[in-house]
Order: C-alpha cells, then sequence, then structure tokens
C-alpha cells in the first residue's frame, strides 16, 4: 500500500470507507477519508486493504477481484446488491443477501430453464447455478452432493433452500406428483416449525436435513426431511413482541366454525401459551376482514393485523390444508393434528393449588376442570387419568422394573405462579410442561418423519405391479439405486 493509493479502513458503522493514506507510521496508516476531505484519522495497518481502482465495478466473482480482502468482497458484493444482483460466486461457493422483496423474474419458469446443463460461471450467480452443478456432478461422478446453506436468522436459507428443492424437482422430476409432494411439504413444516421472532418474521425454529433421492435415470423420485433442535421452550413461552409456532394462530385464525367449536377454539389471548407473547394475527387488509372479530385479540383490534407479504394466517391455513392434502393426510388425520395442536393450548390453560392435606401434593383448581375435559377430549385421554398423570410422577429405580414408586407433584411452595419465571419452577407446572412439550415434539416428529413423502413415493413407483412384494423384488433384480443430493439447512 502506498501513499496517494486508495484503500479501505474501518468505519465504524459501515464496516469500511474508502480513503487514501497521507502518512505511513510505524504500526498505522493516517487515512483521509474519501467523503470527508481534509479530516485524516488513524487506522491500524491490519485493518486496512487495498481498494480497487474503480470502487463502483462490480465482477460477477469475487476472485476475479484484483485486490481479494474483506473489504473489496464486502463493497463487491454491496455494489451488485444495488443493482438487485443478490448473488455473488466465489469460485463455487455462492454469497447471497437477502433482498426483502420480489426481484422481478430472477425465479422465473425461463430463469429455471436457461440454468439446466451450464456449467457454472457461464451465467450469471444464482442458486440454480449451484443447484445444476450438485446435479451435474451427482450425475458425472456417480455421487451424492451436498449444499450447505448457513447464514444468521434472517438471511434467507429456508428460501434459498426452497428455490434448490423448485428447481431439481421442475428441471429433473419425473412430472410425477412426487415433485410437487416435495415442495409442498415446506408450508406443513413451516406451520409447525416456523415462527415469527425478532428478527425474522418466518423464523424456522429447528434445523433441516434435506435428502432428494433420485434414481438410475438421474430423476427426482423422492425426498426426505430429518429435523433437529426444535426450540421446545416457545411452545410455552415467547418474548413480547415474538410468537410461537405459526400453526396455533392459523388455526385460531382460518379454521371453519365447525371446527374451532369442536376444537373449542377462541382468539389467542385466551391462551396462557400464546398471550405471553405477539397475539396478532399476519393478514393482508383483505384477508384480515376475512377473520372473525371474535376472533382477534383486543391487542389485534386496537393496533391492526401483522403485515408480512409472505405471510398470512388465513391464506396460509388453506395452503397448509392443501399441503396436507398433496402429502398424503387425509381429512381424519388433518383433524387429528389439529386437535392435538388444540389440546397443547387448552393444556397450558389449566392451573393447579396445593391440596392443604398433610399428604401433600397438588390438584387441579376447580374452574380448570372445563379445561381438563377439553384437553382430555382433544387428545383422546381418559380424563382421570390425564388428571393423575398431570400431578403424579412415577420414579423407577435403577434396577429396573415397570411399575415405580407413585410421588405426588407439588406446587414450588410461596411462588408467585403469575410470573412466567416462578411458574416455570413449579414442579406441577413443569411436570404439564413436559408433558405437553412431549405431545408437540411427538407430533412434530410425526410430521416431519411421516415416511409417506418417500414411501408413497416408492408405492406409487410400484403399484404397476400386481403387489408391493413383487415390486420390491424387482427393485432388487434392477439394482435400483437412489443417489442423493443433500442441501443442510442450518
Ligand atoms: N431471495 C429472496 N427474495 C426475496 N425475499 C427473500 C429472499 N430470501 C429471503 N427473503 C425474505 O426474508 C425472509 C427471511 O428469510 P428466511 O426465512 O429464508 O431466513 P433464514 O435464514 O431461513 O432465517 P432463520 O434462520 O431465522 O430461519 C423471508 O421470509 C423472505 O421474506
Amino acid at each position: 500500500m502506498d501513499d496517494g493509493k486508495p484503500v479501505w479502513a474501518p468505519h465504524p458503522t459501515d464496516g469500511f470507507q474508502l480513503g487514501m493514506i497521507v502518512d505511513i507510521g510505524a504500526d498505522t496508516l493516517t487515512i483521509e477519508p474519501v467523503s470527508h476531505r481534509g479530516k485524516t484519522f488513524l487506522a491500524p495497518i491490519s485493518q486496512v486493504f487495498p481498494a480497487e481502482d474503480d470502487v463502483n465495478k462490480h465482477v460477477e466473482d469475487n476472485c476475479s477481484l484484483m485486490y481479494l480482502n474483506e473489504a473489496t468482497l464486502l463493497n463487491n458484493v454491496r455494489v451488485r446488491y444495488s443493482k438487485d444482483m443478490i448473488y455473488t460466486f466465489v469460485a463455487n461457493i455462492l454469497i447471497a443477501v437477502n433482498p426483502y422483496y420480489d426481484i422481478p423474474k430472477l425465479y422465473a419458469p425461463e430463469t429455471i430453464k436457461s440454468y439446466q446443463g451450464r456449467s457454472l460461471g457461464t451465467l450469471p450467480p444464482h442458486v440454480y447455478a449451484i443447484a445444476d452443478k450438485a446435479y451435474r456432478d451427482m450425475k458425472v461422478l456417480k455421487m451424492s452432493q451436498s449444499i450447505i446453506v448457513s447464514g444468521e436468522s434472517g438471511a434467507g436459507k429456508t428460501e434459498n433452500t426452497k428455490f434448490v428443492l423448485r428447481y431439481l424437482t421442475t428441471s429433473y422430476g419425473t412430472g410425477q406428483d412426487i415433485d410437487e409432494r416435495i415442495v409442498e411439504a415446506n408450508p406443513l413444516l413451516e406451520a409447525f416449525g416456523n415462527a415469527k421472532t425478532v428478527r425474522n418474521n418466518n423464523s424456522s425454529r429447528f434445523g433441516k436435513f434435506v435428502e432428494i433421492h433420485f434414481n438410475e435415470k438421474n430423476a427426482v423420485v423422492g425426498g426426505f426431511v430429518s429435523h433437529y433442535l426444535l426450540e421446545k421452550s416457545r411452545i410455552c413461552m415467547q418474548s413480547s413482541d415474538e410468537r410461537n409456532y405459526h400453526i396455533f394462530y392459523r388455526l385460531c385464525a382460518g379454521a371453519s366454525e365447525d371446527i374451532k367449536n369442536m376444537l373449542h377454539l377462541n382468539s389467542p389471548d385466551n391462551f396462557r401459551y400464546l398471550n405471553r407473547g405477539c397475539t396478532r394475527y399476519f393478514a393482508s387488509k383483505d384477508s384480515d376482514k376475512q377473520i372473525m372479530q371474535n376472533r382477534k385479540s383486543p391487542e389485534q383490534m386496537k393496533v391492526g393485523a401483522l403485515r408480512d407479504p409472505q405471510l398470512d394466517d388465513v391464506g396460509d391455513f388453506n395452503r397448509m390444508c392443501i399441503a396436507m392434502k398433496k402429502i398424503g393426510l387425509d381429512d381424519t388425520e388433518k383433524l387429528n393434528l389439529f386437535r392435538v395442536v388444540a389440546g397443547v393450548l387448552h393444556l397450558g390453560n389449566i392451573d393447579f393449588e396445593e391440596t392443604g392435606s398433610t399428604s401433600g401434593g397438588c390438584v387441579l383448581k376447580n374452574q380448570s376442570n372445563q379445561t381438563l375435559q377439553y384437553c382430555a377430549e382433544l387428545l383422546g385421554l381418559d380424563q382421570d387419568d390425564l388428571r393423575v398423570s398431570l400431578t403424579t410422577r412415577v420414579m423407577l429405580t435403577t434396577s429396573g422394573g415397570t411399575k415405580g414408586t407413585v410421588i405426588k407433584i407439588v406446587v414450588a411452595g410461596g411462588q408467585d405462579r403469575s410470573s412466567p419465571d416462578n411458574a416455570m419452577m413449579g414442579y406441577v407446572v413443569e411436570a404439564k410442561i413436559v408433558f405437553m412439550t412431549l405431545v408437540y415434539i411427538h407430533m412434530f416428529w410425526v410430521i416431519i418423519q411421516d415416511k409417506k413423502i418417500i414411501i408413497l413415493e416408492i408405492i406409487s413407483y410400484l403399484s404397476k405391479y400386481e403387489s408391493f412384494k413383487m415390486g420390491m423384488q424387482m427393485f432388487i433384480d434392477l439394482n435400483l439405486c437412489f443417489r442423493v443430493i443433500e442441501s443442510l439447512d442450518l
């Protein structure tokens, strides 16, 4: 770096600022910012980077920069972003900037077509280029390929993963409904595993490992999603401007009057597992009108619905129902899922009090009897069994055995249980939370693990044959192998 050469020097808010070196010291450089001529400052040599001659020029691949350093890389991405070019290569790595608005034609069907079979670098950087490279490498190398999607919350991981799935199924699917089923699994997963946070209105609160399976002819024939680390604490508690999982609000807002009555649903502020956080629905001006007043919380009545171009609780509820149908859930299975969701909500409203007797333990408050009845009815449990399970625990000895000792659970003495923190400490509340969390997690697990996405495909693939067994034999005879493109959404 020489005197008079443009450099990138640290800036307290922008990361870097463009300047000129006016003096070189032992460990520091004196920099004159381009935006504030005559006002110099000192910067450590290690934090000053050479700049390109023309900082407004951009390149598709950061490796083509004359000087590749943190500052020139950031500047290149920034210049491209200002021109709606949100993707930039660093060799075969893709950097994506979240634009937070729809860029016309960026993901259009003709764009998908244009990337098919094209080598990396021959077309502008795009997530489709990465998907196609993975596909071509799988074909040529006959090896599974992985695409790792990483970034901070709200960076666009989920959206880009969906673009990859859409690209692969559209370009290399069989044209059968499996393509649609793979893509349609997403709204369902998002309903149960995504929530509004302060950083992202549609934040995935679990990790995903998505597999796309290909047959010998390199056509998509199935998919599989494994999940890990669902944020369990959110089911019973959220901060004031965050929400619980979307499904709870979508059910309250979108369920038909019959289902709402059957599930004893109400507006979100009536449920303890929802009313500590934001109780507003996502709705557009039009869909807001479709939601009946008695389903809206006072908070929503006062300040209106939450707005997000991609989220709409009523519309998303309907889309989720269609997605459920597409992945093979019938009406009874769908209703059963809704019953569990509503059961979890009602479970949160149960209150306990100490028995006051010398034998200790606690009982359900009288006013919770109706709620207990709802829970038992919705979860398909015996009301008395549920009451006992919520107020006792069974201790098993280390030597094992099936019976164990029944211990009465107590409400934490002297705690103010109206405070969520203290409520969390109360043993009986803890038992309720553990039970409810297990119910929800199990339901989430069923939705995700339900091998229908892949098993149904195998069955439909084999349906031409007289029996599943014969089909399986044919499968083995043909030595039909599945190769996998994996997409890891952290
Ligand atoms: N390519 C894109 N074009 C337009 N909008 C986008 C794009 N990528 C992301 N978004 C917007 O940003 C929001 C957040 O993106 P996304 O949910 O994919 O983030 P994420 O990295 O998965 O976050 P989290 O880790 O919290 O789940 C999306 O709901 C969408 O509104």
